[in-house]
């Protein structure tokens, strides 16, 4: 059985999509190992065609093409991806070796697509180089090597993964005399271990150097000259299994092409990294200023108080004269004993305190100064101990002054001397029958509120307990009901709940709550949508890079060509272009986020020296959002390009100019 043997080949091209050109006219040849076979033809004779269905880069072609007995026709794509990585080396006239790899990196290519670990192909590559003259070049680039070098490199390159066949076409097209010499006598050492080494050449000189001439002419086997014997050599064999290009391996591909064309890349980067930036900048403004509302809230509302009032029913608004004050009278109507009890009874509710404010009919005497009150209003935690000017809170039968009040009542230097003195309160109310009815007390004066602006109203006012007040109210024979009911809940998370069994009751939550929260909602509605516009760009930075990325497919056609025929899959192929986005959005990512830290930082500095406070509330989950979207964008565009690179006819790569 030969080596290689070809049957009936036929291989025509389809010109302008009608007409079909021959270019191989029914090839009949057989080649054995240890073979240094010449084929010889002028150009365009169909040489590098013949060469093209050897390697396994072209299938479209009639007849059979049988290695080692096994027809390639018959063969999966796969099969011929391992085909071309474990049995065939291809020597290019342009050598054709990656530019941004070292020469140790081109010869170790081909092996990482191998189960061979690292070490073992360092060192494999390291032995072929040293071999051939080029052990103190392996750091080098290709363009910092002769023509000669490049040729032992792509030799190199050839024999790294062992294989039987070394397919080179004019390998001696671009040296001078002596160095095509000294690759020749390269090219038959190998021929010597027992490889079977074809070349193409229209040279008589160079064919004449190997141990056979096949002469091609217009397609078809002229003459076939057998001039030494083969050598007998067998070569050696090794069990090889075929794996797909590791991640690390194509992130490192990627990483040095991405380091190569770096100016461009960090401008893709960098035009990416704007849109990322803006999304996460409206997003962190958006928290900042809600959470500064919040902030602001629950620094004047308790947060544990769900404040309930009960909406008055149209028909009964004009009866509530009697208790609330203007406002209340409006639109809130007492609670009776039933609803505090069901208040009370809602679940997770620690306490309730019952609230009203009497505005508009209330004077106070001392000794013998008669002062109109605006209003008289219960205690609840809204009035704070640490703004007692003087004295303390009321307790049973005590009332406290705001500093307005006490200053009218008194006078601006003895004000504070009404603490711990008797007062006396007219509230002019009606009964039930509709007639007036005067309640009265005499309290002691508790303390001095300064705090004016807190509380419903502020100006004169006076709070006391509603206990107290009660009291006073039921020695003339009348109930005093709260219009406002201060629920405190157990703990923070139990408010939303506490709100909605409220609802659901028929109450209500306080106006100026929900009011706040509808603020809230409002801004962070604001934040999300500048956001969303924000990220239009990054629907443009995505576009931009399909389009560097296509740019790089085209830019990159020969090398994909390269890795195509030293044995890279068309899946290999994606996972390079796939790690290049990939790391692009991650970089640009990178980029948006450090900038989005160091523009908030001198944002914030800037808003706290002229506002006092810090808007830009930039958060991990925020930075993490910008890197996984930004890499996300980032594949998503890569996908087309990729895909595209994969589907690259292996051959017409190569021939890419
Ligand atoms: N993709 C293609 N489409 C159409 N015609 C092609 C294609 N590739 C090659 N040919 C034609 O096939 C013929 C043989 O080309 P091939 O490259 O095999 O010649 P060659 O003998 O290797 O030439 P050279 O020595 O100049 O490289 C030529 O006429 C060429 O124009």
């Amino acid at each position: 059985m030969s080596l290689l043997e070809i049957k009936h080949l036929n291989k025509s091209y389809l010109l302008a999509g009608k007409e079909r050109v021959p270019v191989l006219k029914d090839v009949n040849v057989k080649f054995e190992s240890g073979e240094f076979v010449s084929i010889l033809g002028e150009s365009g004779s169909g040489k590098s065609t013949l060469m093209n269905i050897i390697g396994g880069m072209d299938s479209d072609y009639e007849g059979d093409v049988i290695i080692q007995g096994k027809s390639l026709h018959t063969m999966k794509e796969v099969e011929i991806d391992a085909y071309r990585k474990d049995k065939i080396g291809f020597i290019f006239q342009s050598f054709n070796l990656i530019p941004h790899l070292s020469v140790l990196e081109n010869v170790m290519i081909a092996m990482q697509m191998t189960d061979h670990s690292t070490q073992e192909r360092t060192q494999r590559a390291k032995e072929i180089l040293t071999e051939i003259g080029l052990k103190d070049h392996l750091a080098k680039r290709p363009n910092q090597l002769s023509g000669g070098q490049k040729q032992r490199v792509a030799i190199a390159r050839a024999l790294s993964n062992n294989p039987d066949i070394i397919l080179a076409d004019e390998p001696t097209g671009s040296l001078d005399q002596e160095t095509s010499e000294q690759i020749l006598e390269l090219l038959d050492s190998i021929a010597k271990k027992g490889v079977l080494i074809i070349t193409v050449t229209h040279s008589q000189r160079v064919a004449s150097f190997g141990s056979r001439i096949v002469s091609v002419e217009d397609g078809c086997i002229k003459e076939d000259q057998f001039l030494k014997e083969r050598y007998l050599s067998v070569k050696e064999t090794e069990e090889k299994k075929g794996k797909n290009l590791s991640f690390k391996a194509s992130f490192k591909l990627a990483i040095k092409n991405m380091i190569l064309n770096s100016k461009r890349n960090t401008l893709v980067a960098v035009g990416g990294a704007i849109g990322i930036l803006s999304v996460i900048l409206m997003l962190s403004l958006g928290n900042g200023i809600t959470g500064y509302m919040n902030d602001q809230i629950n620094s004047s509302l308790t947060p544990l108080l769900v404040d309930v009032v009960k909406p008055a029913k149209a028909a009964d608004a004009g009866d509530q004269q009697q208790n609330g004050g203007p406002m209340q009278q409006i639109s809130n109507e007492p609670f009776t004993e039933q609803d505090i009890v069901t208040v009370s009874g809602i679940k997770n509710v620690e306490r309730v305190e019952k609230v009203i404010t009497i505005s508009g009919k209330n004077n106070m005497v001392f000794n013998d100064k008669n002062k109109v009150l605006s209003s008289v209003g219960t205690i609840t935690d809204a009035i704070k101990a640490e703004d007692i000017e003087k004295g303390a809170m009321p307790v049973e039968n005590e009332i406290l002054l705001t500093v307005s009040f006490a200053k009218g009542l008194s006078s601006e230097e003895t004000y504070p001397s009404l603490v711990g003195k008797k007062v006396h309160l007219y509230i002019n109310e009606m009964n039930d029958q509709n007639r007036p009815v005067t309640v009265e007390a005499d309290w002691v004066v508790s303390g001095i509120y300064k705090q004016e602006d807190r509380g419903p109203m502020s100006g004169s006012n006076a709070y006391t307990s509603f206990t107290t007040l009660e009291n006073a109210y039921s020695k003339q024979g009348l109930t005093l009901q709260p219009t406002q009911l201060n629920a405190y809940a157990e703990n923070i998370n139990d408010v939303a709940g506490i709100k909605e069994v409220i609802k659901a009751d028929g109450f209500q939550s306080s106006p100026l709550a929900s009011i706040m929260e509808r603020v809230t909602t409002y801004l962070k509605m604001a934040s999300w949508v500048l956001s969303a516009i924000a990220g239009i760009s990054l629907l443009v930075s995505g576009i931009m890079i399909l389009v560097v990325l296509n740019i790089s497919v085209v830019e990159r056609t020969r090398e994909i060509g390269i890795l195509r025929a030293i044995g890279a899959r068309k899946k290999d192929i994606r996972r390079i272009f796939f790690s290049e986005s990939a790391l692009l959005g991650l970089f640009s990512g990178l980029i948006a986020v450090v900038a989005a830290w160091i523009i908030s930082l001198g944002l914030n500095t800037v808003l706290s020296n002229v506002f006092g406070v810090e808007l830009i509330r930039l958060s991990a989950t925020y930075l993490i959002f910008g890197l996984c979207v930004s890499t996300l964008i980032s594949v998503v565009a890569g996908l087309i390009p990729s895909s595209k690179a994969a589907k690259l006819d292996p051959m017409e790569s190569l021939r890419y100019e």
